[in-house]
């Protein structure tokens, strides 16, 4: 299944509550939109618009649960009861939040519950190097940029821009796939985490969330 995704686009196909496509007919949608031309994968949230994404479309799909728990700060799919669901839904890969934020189950445990009895393969959404060697020793099967600029410790970081330092930082210290994920607003951005060799790339908001990119389009106006 990987080896296809090798250079290739995954189209990652979200819009939580508060934005104007929310729902699985739009995602859908946006998933056969995003095959046609050319996706080698698609990302989904949660199990409605994953079940849905799933009967429509053939391509592999990284399935999250995003949740947000009282008191934890994790959350990708923060614990074994969303990994289940995202699995139910048909995902074939589950990506988790492999950072050290805080969470209700240990991460060792929920690696062990996607690997073991969900058979599934497992993303590390990271936001720093020690997280993906972390997560690379813990089994994980892939690791991803996702995180960058999005937890208390790299929040001042975050620019505009992906984190391509965080990028080579993974693929020089890893063995496994590194996955370029964040802020990708341009060809030539993904095409820039290629060389410097990410597995293969996964692109949300450029593509699929209209309301960023009038905002852009507004801001680059402006200069
Ligand atoms: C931090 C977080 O919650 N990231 C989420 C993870 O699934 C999504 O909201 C992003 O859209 C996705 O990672 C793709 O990134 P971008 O939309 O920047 O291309």
């Amino acid at each position: 299944m990987l080896e296809k995704w090798k250079a290739g686009l995954v189209v990652s196909c979200q819009a939580l509550e508060d934005e104007p496509l929310h729902g699985p007919h739009f995602m859908e949608r946006m998933a056969r939109a995003a095959q046609e031309g050319g996706a080698v994968g698609i990302r989904a949230n949660g199990f409605h618009d994953i079940q849905a994404i799933r009967a429509s479309i053939d391509l592999p799909i990284i399935g999250i649960n995003k949740r947000k728990i009282t008191g934890f700060d994790a959350f990708i799919t923060p614990a074994k009861e969303d990994a289940r669901l995202v699995q139910e839904a048909g995902a074939d890969i589950i990506a988790i939040d492999a950072t050290t934020q805080s969470r209700p189950e240990s991460l060792e445990e929920l690696i062990h519950y996607i690997k073991g009895e969900l058979g599934k393969v497992v993303m590390a959404d990271v936001s720093t190097v020690a997280d993906g060697i972390r997560a690379q020793q813990l089994g994980c099967d892939l690791v991803g940029t996702t995180l960058a600029g999005y937890t208390q410790a790299t929040m001042q970081k975050k620019s505009k821009d992906p984190d391509f330092d965080l990028l080579r930082g993974l693929v020089d210290q890893l063995h496994i796939p590194v996955i370029a994920e964040g802020r990708i607003h341009t060809p030539e951005q993904a095409r820039k985490a290629l060389q410097l060799g990410a597995f293969c790339v996964v692109v949300g908001g450029a593509i699929t969330r209209p309301q960023e990119i009038t905002r852009r389009f507004l801001e680059g106006m402006k200069e």
